[in-house]
């Protein structure tokens, strides 16, 4: 079987990687190769870049510098790991990805979609995902997640005013109303076993 390229997407704190870890494992389970990954991150030099973004120190970044590093991490992460993984057969399950851009950048700052994807296309050559899993909870009891696991520290994004995060949630709930043929949403209430069924439900229907 050839390699699969699953995204895990949502909110902060909805469970993406809960998910992203008990798909891999399922995934291994059947035989197969996982690479397990996320966005900002996966490969030393993205991962520098999400420092750069993330920290709380500092001066910060405007709009239109904040995509720039997004997707200088997201160009260096497709071509030293994703690629090379999909190419030799393995699946990919990443903790977000180029709808994220569109959804905080584009949805949340207000850059234009097309100017994310623009930057997509230079940066990674437009690849996507064969399916994205898009995780959807209450606010309230995602905001409650974080808190317990983060004891009330947040990093620079995530720290943003709740009209910033509500108009990401709309972005992303628009995106995967435009595409169902990619997107499969998935509400993340219930213990994580629970929303591993559902996921693997969609998964198996969506990416096989
Ligand atoms: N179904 C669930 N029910 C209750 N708690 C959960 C559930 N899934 C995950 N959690 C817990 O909620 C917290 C957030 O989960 P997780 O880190 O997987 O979310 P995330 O979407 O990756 O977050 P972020 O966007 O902030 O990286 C963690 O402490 C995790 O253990
Ligand atoms: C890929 C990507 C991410 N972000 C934001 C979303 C989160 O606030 C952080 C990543 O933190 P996490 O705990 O790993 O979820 O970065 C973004 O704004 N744009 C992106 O493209």
């Amino acid at each position: 079987m050839t390699g699969r390229f699953i995204v895990f997407e949502g909110g902060e704190g909805v469970g993406k990687s809960t998910q992203s870890r008990l798909l891999a494992e399922a995934l291994r389970g059947r035989g197969l190769e996982v690479v397990t990954t996320r966005e900002p991150g996966g490969t030393p030099g993205a991962e520098a870049i999400r420092a750069l973004l993330l920290q709380t120190d500092g001066p910060g970044w405007g709009s239109r510098a904040e995509a720039l590093l997004f997707a200088a991490a997201r160009a260096d992460h497709v071509e030293t790991l994703i690629r090379p993984a999909l190419a030799r057969g393995a699946w990919v399950v990443c903790d977000r990805y180029l709808d994220s851009s569109r959804a905080y950048q584009g949805g949340g700052s207000g850059l234009r979609d097309a100017d994310i994807l623009t930057l997509h296309g230079i940066g990674s050559e437009g690849l996507l995902p064969d399916c994205t899993v898009l995780l959807t909870l209450d606010p309230e009891e995602a905001a409650a997640r974080v808190a317990r696991r983060d004891a009330g520290v947040l990093d620079r994004i995530g720290g943003r005013a709740a009209d910033y995060h509500a108009r990401v949630a709309a972005a992303f709930q628009r995106f995967a109303e435009a595409e169902p043929e990619r997107f499969a949403m998935i509400a993340a209430q219930g213990a994580p076993e629970e929303v591993h069924a559902r996921v693997m439900a969609a998964v198996d229907s969506l990416c096989a």
